[in-house]
């Protein structure tokens, strides 16, 4: 027997077919599943104004978009993004496992409704200033950004979350797919599950345009690029911090491990082996500020523990390996898919220093300077060689041995300095590399000792000790 609140629900449809004027539309469902929820909305402030819904399929799929109607009159923003599959359910007075996916459409509907909305209509004011200030919280789904929606709470009065769903393949939306982006989806259950607001923050079109595309154009004019150095340093946290002031906040957490210098530097991590300052070399002082990092100071293993003390469900899960958007596809995949004729498989020559012939490659892109995995040669002396350069002009790879990589001096361009070039003392050329004792100078680091292979493309991370002061581009 459904519960009464369900029937009621079904019989007397909260808001169905009622579109707010300047309302904000989120769907959730579709073809493969036959259900189809949509959710508008309209905010004013820190409320929500007005809401209506649209539902195709069974009846719980009806009930749910009418609960989530009736859960929205004139709700708090903040109070709307607490609202999840089961408070849907619970205000369907429960529904069977079967029917529990309507929920959980309806929960999807109107977190892409909200996210969007907060985005261009909401302006929730600031915490009393007595009160601690608010915190946004920039939680990935993983461990690490848990953690530190865990720590912002315990510290500041006042915790909002964000999930930006950064990339789904071509032709898979909420209304192609039975399921939101499962990652927003885990990082929504997650705040939930803390009693943090979640908001969902679409950020695929300038991901694409910001990143995406600019790391494919890199792939074929020969370069490696550092995708996440821009997404974080143009992207991202603008984008996040943006959002930060529609929802009232003043900073913006995050479970990156760096830490920040008294004079509004970056600084590595204390954990070395898990130091991100290099992805966040491209920030801005202005943006640094409002920035927290409570990861910082602890290491991994104490991050574990904290989630695993905290009973979250992803203490144990592993650490994400490779770029986000080539999860699943790899990156000949990705390119094989997106890069277009740009970055099809041309073959090509492998040649020696002196233009010999070694062997044939399948599209310069597909190799990078130092690289001696994949090229499926060794020289005449049985030693193994890497990659010296690429040309994309002439589709040409050039090897040789490892020490023809030796090099000392680094040509940068786009060079940014918080610093006097004197103080510069190190360079990291690659994320995860040690940082290596250089001079700046004339636009380029003299490196006192040898390094073999610096990637075109790649970040120079350029540093004081352990503080970044600067950050540039590496030449050819
Ligand atoms: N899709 C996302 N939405 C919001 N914030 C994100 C997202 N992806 C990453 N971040 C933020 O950037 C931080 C560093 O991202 P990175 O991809 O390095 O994740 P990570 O080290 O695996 O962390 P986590 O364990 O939180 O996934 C995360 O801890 C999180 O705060």
């Amino acid at each position: 027997m459904p519960d009464e609140r369900f029937a009621d629900h079904l019989s007397f449809p909260r808001g169905r077919g009622h579109t707010p004027a300047g309302a904000v539309a989120g769907n959730a469902g579709g073809a493969l599943c036959g259900d189809l929820v949509t959710i508008r909305l309209r905010i004013e402030g820190d409320r929500i104004a007005d809401a209506g819904f649209d539902a195709e399929g069974c009846g719980a799929t009806i009930a749910a978009g009418s609960a989530v109607v009736e859960l929205l009159d004139g709700a708090h923003v903040l109070d709307a993004a607490r609202i999840g599959t089961t408070q849907v359910a619970d205000a369907l007075g429960g529904l069977s496992v079967g029917k529990l996916h309507a929920a959980d459409l309806a929960a999807d509907a109107l977190h892409r409704a909200l996210g969007r909305a907060v985005r261009t209509q909401a302006a929730v004011p600031a915490p009393r200033p007595d009160g601690g200030g608010r915190t946004l919280v920039a939680m990935s789904g993983g461990v690490d950004s848990a953690v530190a929606a865990l720590l912002s709470a315990q510290d500041a009065t006042d915790v909002a979350t964000v999930t930006l769903e950064l990339w789904a393949d071509d032709g898979h939306d909420g209304t192609q797919s039975c399921c939101s982006a499962d990652a927003v989806r885990g990082a929504r259950a997650l705040a939930h599950r803390m009693g943090l607001p979640h908001f969902t923050l679409d950020l695929r079109a300038e991901f694409r345009a910001g990143v995406v595309d600019p790391w494919l154009a890199d792939h074929a004019r020969g370069l490696t690029p550092n995708p996440c150095v821009r997404c974080n340093g143009h992207v991202r946290l603008d984008a996040m911090l943006d959002y930060a002031d529609r929802l009232g906040a003043a900073t913006l957490a995050t479970g990156h491990y760096a830490r920040i210098t008294p004079d509004g530097l970056l600084r590595q991590a204390l954990d070395e082996g898990k130091d991100q300052a290099y992805m966040l070399a491209a920030l801005a002082p202005g943006t640094i500020a409002r920035l927290r990092f409570p990861l910082g100071e602890l290491r991994k293993p104490q991050v574990r523990e904290l989630a695993a003390q905290a009973g979250l469900p992803v203490a144990r899960k592993p650490d994400s390996q490779d770029l986000c958007f080539l999860a699943g596809v790899g990156r000949a995949g990705f390119l094989a898919r997106h890069g277009g004729p740009a970055l099809g498989d041309v073959p090509g020559d492998v040649v020696d220093r002196d233009g010999t012939k070694l062997g044939e490659h399948r599209g310069h892109h597909h190799l990078t300077v130092g690289q001696r995995k994949g090229l499926g040669l060794t020289g005449g002396t049985g030693e193994p060689l890497h990659v010296l350069r690429t040309d994309p002009a002439t589709n040409t790879v050039v090897v040789g041995p490892r020490a023809a990589l030796a090099t000392t001096h680094v040509p940068l361009r786009d060079v940014t300095l918080h610093r006097a070039p004197e103080r510069v003392d190190r360079v990291r050329l690659r994320y995860r590399s040690h940082a290596l004792p250089c001079t700046l100078r004339d636009g380029a680091v003299e490196l006192h000792e040898p390094v073999h292979g610096a990637a075109p493309g790649q970040v120079a991370c350029l540093l004081q000790g352990d503080v970044v002061v600067g950050c540039a581009t590496i030449a050819r």
